[in-house]
């Protein structure tokens, strides 16, 4: 269960349309890696090429160093969960997880003469009842073995599709957006559980969703996906500090970063609506940019830029400001203050806040990060 899978120039399109172009990625063996993006950014499609379900225009996929471009799915050994369950309504959740293994391991038992074939079928039928066993009970639902899938929870339900999949000891997980279907509060809570599955079964996960929350909280590396392509690969920290383009950072973090537009001016220091902040942008020619600064990056103080509130609210430990710039009130920035911090500040009044130069991203007109650095660091 911990092959690597590579994929090296994947290019599909589908009639005149580019779906993925030229996507290179190796996932480590025992990795958890997710892919990430918009909606119709080719992320299932990627998925279902590694499944084998989709045939590449371009380009190979290898598993364990094996060359798999070729070879249908059922011999490429990977299991697949999706995000409906797809369990077989008439079986119990004991005939539904055993029903991969009866399928591979009975068939072999059916080619040979019939008193070994009863011998061997009798051998395999404990060997399978062991496997279901184990994976319900490393799922923890052997409890719920002998029920029908209409008789159990949208959890339940993705538990058993986890544990059928499970069973069958596959070289790597597939998984295409597996807890969309269910509530808030559920699946945060399988977020968790398959967090935790991974670190037990040190298997190697590939996980496909458009929340970045499942992303950043299960991955150890995250494949950002825009227009078939990988806009970038790293850790979820590494996508959440350094992202590499806008988009990124626009996919990434809640709440959503904060952008403005600002201007480069000849000397590399960067301006907004004439405020000259204490940043410089390295090796780039004076002109439009964008700046992105996260929520908790902002404070507020008694000098910086002006800001009208727009409204508080209190999430708990967090308390947001919802603010618009003075300079112009179709920019909204967001604050986030930790609730015991003192806030002077009702609907409608104006505060001046301020960053770390530090923390401040700066992206080109073409939307790649550019170098920036606090104006004091920049070498006179
Ligand atoms: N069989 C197909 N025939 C034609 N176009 C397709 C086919 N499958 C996918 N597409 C198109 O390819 C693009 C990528 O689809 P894909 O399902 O991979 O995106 P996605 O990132 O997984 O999106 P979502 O999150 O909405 O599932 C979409 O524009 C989709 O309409």
């Amino acid at each position: 269960m911990q092959q690597s899978v590579e994929l090296a120039g994947i290019g599909k399109g589908f009639g005149a349309f580019d779906v993925l172009k030229n996507i290179d990625l190796s996932v480590r063996p025992g990795e958890f890696l997710s892919l990430v993006g918009m909606s119709g950014c080719g992320k299932s499609t990627l998925l279902r090429i590694i499944a084998g379900l989709e045939r590449p225009d371009r380009g190979s996929v290898a598993i364990g160093g094996s060359d798999v471009t070729e070879l249908d799915p059922s011999a490429r050994n990977l299991a697949m969960v999706f995000q409906s369950y797809a369990l077989y309504p008439h079986m119990s959740v004991r005939q539904n997880i055993a029903t991969p293994l009866r399928m591979r391991r009975l068939s072999l038992a059916g080619r040979l003469p019939l008193v070994g074939a009863l011998a061997a079928s009798a051998e395999v039928l404990h060997d399978i009842d062991k496997s279901v066993e184990q994976a319900a009970e490393t799922l923890q639902i052997s409890h719920l073995l002998d029920r029908k899938p209409a008789q159990l929870s949208g959890g339940q339900r993705q538990r058993v599709a986890l544990a059928r999949a499970l069973v069958r000891s596959p070289a790597a997980f597939l998984m295409d957006e597996p807890l969309s279907n269910l509530d808030a509060k559920l699946r945060a809570h399988m977020r968790n559980e398959l967090a935790a599955l991974h670190c037990r079964l040190g298997a190697t996960f590939i996980y496909v969703t458009h929340d970045q929350i499942e992303a950043m909280t299960m991955s150890d590396r995250i494949a950002l996906m825009n227009e078939g392509q990988i806009e970038q690969l790293g850790t979820p920290s590494q996508l959440y500090e350094h992202p590499a383009t806008l988009t990124v950072a626009r996919f990434i973090g809640t709440p959503s970063i904060n952008l403005v537009p600002v201007e480069v001016l000849s000397n590399g220091s960067v301006s907004l609506f004439g405020h000259v902040l204490g940043l410089a942008a390295g090796g780039h020619d004076a002109g439009p940019a964008t700046l992105g600064v996260r929520a908790e990056h902002i404070s507020i103080g008694s000098e910086g830029l002006p800001l009208r509130v727009l409204r508080t609210e209190t999430h708990g430990a967090d308390r947001f400001v919802h603010a618009h710039l003075l300079a112009d009130e179709t920019l909204r920035v967001t604050l986030r203050l930790t609730a015991g911090e003192p806030l002077a500040a009702d609907t409608a009044d104006v505060i001046q806040v301020s960053f770390p130069p530090e923390r401040a991203h700066l992206f080109g007109r073409d939307g790649v990060r550019l170098a920036a650095l606090p104006t004091d660091r920049v070498a006179a």
